[in-house]
This record gives structure tokens, sequence and C-alpha cells, in this order.
């Protein structure tokens, strides 16, 4: 009794799934609109509480941020319960505090390692010769190197085998994970045999990603630890683990710091890379706030040259060493224009209660899977007036400067919000710089511009498209 309004018709063993058909956004509004700001639907058996808009949101997950904290018990959660993003209760704790003490630590050398990293992004794209490509493998790529660099002092080629068969197993589970077909809410399926579901296919990529790139990246570090040498987000972890060797029933371990770093590496590079792969698809839809943003970062860019703020004076990306003064405010405009407009994560992810809560007078049980509505905010009419439109102006005052909105929260809120936006921002910030003022953006077919149609999936990306990248003089 008193669980949150849900669709008056419930299905046998299947509950609300036929009524959920189509895209799950659109019905996410739709539900919003009828039965209002906390609201439920049955998936098979599963209740799953919808919370929208900013009061709601901001009461159960920063105010109430300690009661509204956990995971769910579902099977995706049951496959990554090491690490920190599907953690929950003392387990968490100790992997959020140990996962934001290695960001801290590495935070002075994120700016000048992801520049580093985009030379060689600027560089495999002057490869393609101006040629109409797929860009979006290439953008994960160089994603995943800044995050390897950034977190294990490592990077690698992006025609190394390894990073292409990363990107390719990241892409197959980030589809299994988005298909309904999933089965989070059908607990006996772990009792079936074969692989209906394609369970065991997922555990088969998490597998190959660990025993290619997280295992032998750990084996080398701990190796090589030296105390007076803590330089990388994975010396921090083993500094823990040293500090907690003699801490009982501690999780500060070898398998919790690889399923940490496995979990910083696939939802870092899925994320970003998407996001990155979004604005280039914005450029070439809206070349004149392109053009405007370019302007301003070629300008920028060459003061600093000319007031030899660059090293060597020529390359713009060769100053690893230097950090960069404030950017332009319209370009930065145009990054959160582009990250609410891409809306990668409209549900955030999933949240539970260790025990029943009561949110907005509704009953919430402990068995209850509960999702941020993160789409609620990104295209409320009442909050932006004209949601469905790309205009990074709305970002800036009646002074130009950048003014960013309460309801803005890509990385989320409270205790539970995304970490690394930090690392995410200076990633997306530096590859668009550096994209824009190296190259004009064309595409495939002069005056054919792609599609901004949305894929369904848990990040909805664009349809696959083609660029080209015409360096400029
Ligand atoms: C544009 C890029 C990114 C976006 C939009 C984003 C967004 C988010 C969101 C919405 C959450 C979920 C909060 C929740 O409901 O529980 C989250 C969690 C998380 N993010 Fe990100 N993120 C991005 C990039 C990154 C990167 C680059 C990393 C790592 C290097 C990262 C690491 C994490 C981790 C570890 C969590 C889980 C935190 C926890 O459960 O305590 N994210 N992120």
């Amino acid at each position: 009794s008193n669980i949150p309004p849900n669709p008056w018709f419930i299905f046998p063993l299947v509950g609300h799934r036929p009524l959920l058909r189509g895209d799950p956004i659109q019905t996410m509004r739709r539900l919003r609109s009828e039965l209002g700001e906390v609201c439920g639907v049955y998936i098979d058996a599963q209740l799953v509480i919808i919370v929208s808009g900013m009061a709601a949101i901001r009461e159960a997950f920063m105010i109430r941020g300690d009661e509204f904290y956990w995971r769910p018990n579902t099977r995706t959660c049951d496959l990554f319960h090491f690490g920190v993003i599907c953690n929950s209760g003392k387990e968490w704790r100790e992997q959020r505090r140990t996962t934001e003490a290695g960001i801290r630590h590495i935070s002075p050398n994120i700016a000048p390692l992801v520049r580093k990293e985009s030379q060689h992004l600027i560089q495999a794209l002057k490869n393609e010769a101006g040629k109409a490509f797929d860009a979006q493998a290439l953008l994960h790529s160089a994603v995943f190197n800044a995050l390897t660099a950034v977190l294990t002092s490592r990077r690698m080629d992006y025609k190394d085998a390894r990073v292409e068969k990363a990107m390719e197993r990241y892409k197959e589970n980030l589809g299994l994970f988005s298909d309904s077909k999933f089965p989070n809410f059908f607990p006996f399926q772990k009792f079936l045999m074969g692989d209906f579901f394609d369970v065991k296919f997922l555990r088969i990529n998490m597998t190959e990603i660990h025993q290619k790139i997280i295992n032998p990246v750990y084996e080398e570090h701990k190796a090589e630890y030296s105390a007076d040498h803590v330089l990388d987000f994975l010396d921090v972890y083993l500094r823990e683990m040293k500090a907690h060797k003699n801490v009982e029933k501690t999780t500060i371990e070898e398998k919790s710091c690889q399923a940490v770093l496995y979990d910083l590496l696939w939802h870092g590079t899925t994320t970003t890379g998407a996001t990155l792969y979004w604005a280039i698809l914005y450029i070439l839809n809206y070349p004149d706030v392109a053009t405007k943003a370019r302007d301003q970062v070629t300008t920028y860019l060459q003061q600093l040259e000319e007031s030899n703020n660059l090293a060597g004076g020529g390359d713009t990306s060769s100053s690893a060493s230097q950090s960069l003064p404030e950017l332009p405010t319209f370009f930065k405009a145009f990054i959160h224009e582009v990250q609410r407009c891409a809306n990668i994560s409209p549900i955030s992810m999933a949240h539970a209660v260790a025990k029943e809560k009561f949110l907005k007078g509704y009953r919430v049980p402990g068995d209850a899977v509960i999702l941020p509505n993160l789409d609620s905010l990104m295209m409320d009419e009442d909050i932006w007036g004209d949601p469905q439109v790309f205009r990074p102006e709305r970002f800036l005052n009646s002074d130009e400067k950048l003014s960013v909105p309460t309801e803005f929260i890509p990385f989320f809120i409270g205790i539970r919000n995304c970490p690394a936006s930090s690392i995410a921002q200076n990633i997306l910030l530096t590859f668009l710089i550096y994209i824009l003022y190296h190259f004009d953006l064309e595409p495939e077919v002069e005056g054919q511009i792609p599609s901004m149609e949305r894929q369904k999936g848990l990040i909805p990306m664009p349809k696959d498209f083609k660029v080209k990248f015409i360096p400029r003089r």
C-alpha cells in the first residue's frame, strides 16, 4: 500500500513491460506528466520508482543522500559488485573514499596528461587526410588513453589490438545492459542452463578486459611500487592497501582495486566518448555556433603562443607541462550545451534504500529500484524555455559571463555524484579546443548533415555517422 502512483493495469508476470515499449525517455516523460514527480512501474515483478524534478531529486539524493545512495540487488550490480559503482554500505564507503583520494592525488597531472593525449588524437585525425570516416572508435580510444595515462601512467597505441578489443567489448557490454532482455529482474535466470540472456557473454567480455589490460598493469604497478614515488591512481590504491594490511574485514584489497580500475575505465570511456561523439555531431549541425567557438579558441591559443606561454611555440598542443589560463566563456557555454542536449545519462544510475523509506508521502520499499530522472531536468521547459533548441547562449548572463542553473547536473548530486567530473570536463574541453583549432569539420556528402536522432540505450548515442576532419591552415 501507499507505493508511488503507477499505471492501473498490470499484466501477469511482466508487469507494465508492454506499456513501456518504444522510446524509454518519452515513456518517462509521459509517466511524469500523468502520475507526478514520484511515480512507479512494475518491470516484471520488480517495482521501479522514478524520481523527477529538482525538488524530489534534491530531497532524495542530496538532503537524504545517505538513505537513497544504495544500489539495488540487480544482476548488473551482482556482476560489478567489487568496485565502486555497484557497491553499497561499508564496502562502498571504503571504495569511494579511496577513489576520491586517488583522484585528488592525481588532479595536478590531469591537464598536462590530457593535453599530451590530445596531440596523439590530432595526429591520428590528420592521418585520415580529410577522408570521411566514423570517428566514434577513435574518440573512445583517445578518451580511454587519456584515462589510462592519468590513472595508471600508461598509454597504448590506438591501433594496439588490446585497445581495439577493449572498445569493442565496451560497446557490446553497453548494448547488453541497454537491452531490455537483460535479466536484471529475473533472479531465477542464474540457475538456467545456456546463455539465453547473454550474461555469460558479458562476463567473458569483462574477463577479457581484466586479463588483457587491468591485471597486467596492476601487476606492473605492484612490482614497481615505492612509497616515496606515489604517482598515479593505482599507486594511491596500493598505498591504501598497505595501510589496510592489518585492518580486519577491509575491502581495500587486490580484487577491489582491479574492479575499481575497471569501473573508472569502462564508465569513464563510454560516457566521455559518447559526449565527444555528440559534440562532433552538434558542430556539424550548428556550423555558426562552431565558428563562434572556433574563433574564440583560435584567438585564445594564438594569444598564448604570442605571449610565449607555450613551450616550443609551434604546435599549440605541445605544451604538456603548462597549465592554461581561463577559457573563453562562449566555448565553455558550448560544452555545457552539448552536455545538456546530448543528455547521455537520462536516468543516471539505479539507486535503492537499505530498508523502507518514505519520499514525498509515498512508501519506498527496501527492494525497490529507484531511478533519478535527469532527463526531467535537462529537458524541462520550465527551466530552459526551449529545451529542444541547441543554444549555448542560455548559459551566458547579460555580462556574457558563464551562468549555470542549479538544475544542470549531468554529473549528478549528493554523496553518489560522479567523483571524476573534473577529469571528464578536462578531457571534453581539451580535446574539443584542439579539434576546433586544427580542423574544419564537414559531412560525408556536402549538404547532407547527419541525423540527430537518438538511439535507445543506457547511454543514448546518435546513429553512426561519418565526418571529414579537414586540416586548417
Ligand atoms: C561526460 C562524462 C561523464 C558523465 C556525464 C558522468 C556522469 C555520471 C553520473 C550521472 C553518475 C551517477 C550517479 C548516480 O546516480 O549514482 C556517475 C557516477 C560515476 N562516475 Fe561518472 N560521468 C562521466 C565521466 C566519468 C569519468 C571520466 C569517470 C572516471 C574516470 C567517472 C567515474 C564515475 C564513477 C566511479 C561513478 C560512481 C560513483 C559511485 O557510485 O559512488 N565518470 N557519473
